[in-house]
């Protein structure tokens, strides 16, 4: 796939609503954000404020109302489904609870996302990148192993291993450490980093854990549907 040079995420002038009639309501307030390739965007704000919301239809997991957002190039506001989907199928999702397949072992897990995106690669090519991935987050020596026998960091990563097979160009992460120990929690994060620097993927992760926020380019805030200033980490205490 070629790498792209403009931003990943361009969304201008958006409003979000839930809800029909009196009941309607917005969550989403005229928000502006850019993501540029191989970028790290950590958003934090208070429960409530939209942060999933916002993510969710960068995801194209909702069809956004008001406004432009553009995905990969992709304008998604009044979509037909299957540019959403086609989207859909270009990100890598990392959420907290992980949603691996109990059935299925770590290389199962991981290979059936890359069987997903890549039809074009052999059962031999399929099964080497899967390994490799799956080497590269520190599970080299997992790989048959089911979710059960596996610890909380190591599920996570699992599933980080799922999302970034397949070289997406953007990833959503929605509070991927919030379920770990501090030293988990860091060496997942790390992980995303370092791959995602390597792949020039761009990272957008939602977070309350303030452990990690020196691996972001950049921390935007969500206060009451609305997105704050950026601030550059180096400019933080
Ligand atoms: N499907 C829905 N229908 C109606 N209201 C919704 C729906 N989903 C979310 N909301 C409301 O939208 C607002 C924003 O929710 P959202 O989940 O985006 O917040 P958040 O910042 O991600 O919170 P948290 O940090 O707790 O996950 C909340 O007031 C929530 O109740």
């Amino acid at each position: 796939m070629k790498p792209f040079t403009s931003p990943v995420v361009n969304i201008k002038k958006l409003d979000h609503y839930f809800g029909q009639g009196d009941l309607r309501k917005q969550i989403l307030f005229n928000i502006h954000l850019k993501i540029h390739p191989g970028e790290i965007v950590l958003m934090m704000g208070p429960s409530g404020s939209g942060k999933t919301t916002l993510l969710t239809l960068i995801g194209a997991l909702r069809s956004p109302q008001n406004g432009s957002i553009e995905v990969l190039g992709n304008q998604l506001c009044d979509a037909p489904t299957e540019r959403l989907v086609s989207v859909r199928r270009q990100i890598g999702y990392i959420f907290q609870g992980h949603n691996l397949l109990h059935s299925l072992t770590a290389r199962q897990n991981v290979q059936m996302s890359l069987q997903l995106h890549a039809d074009s690669l052999t059962d031999k090519e399929l099964s080497e990148r899967t390994a490799t991935m799956l080497e590269a987050v520190g599970l080299g020596d997992r790989i048959d192993y089911y979710p059960e026998k596996l610890s909380g960091g190591q599920k996570q990563r699992v599933a980080i291993a799922r999302a970034l097979v397949s070289h997406p160009q953007l990833i959503l992460a929605d509070e991927p450490t919030a379920a770990l120990d501090s030293k988990s929690g860091r060496d997942i994060v790390e992980i995303m980093q370092h791959l995602a620097k390597e792949q020039q993927t761009a990272i957008l992760l939602v977070t309350h854990d303030h452990r990690i926020l020196d691996v972001g380019d950049r921390i935007v805030r969500m206060e009451d549907g609305r997105l704050m200033r950026a601030e550059a980490i180096a400019a933080l205490p």
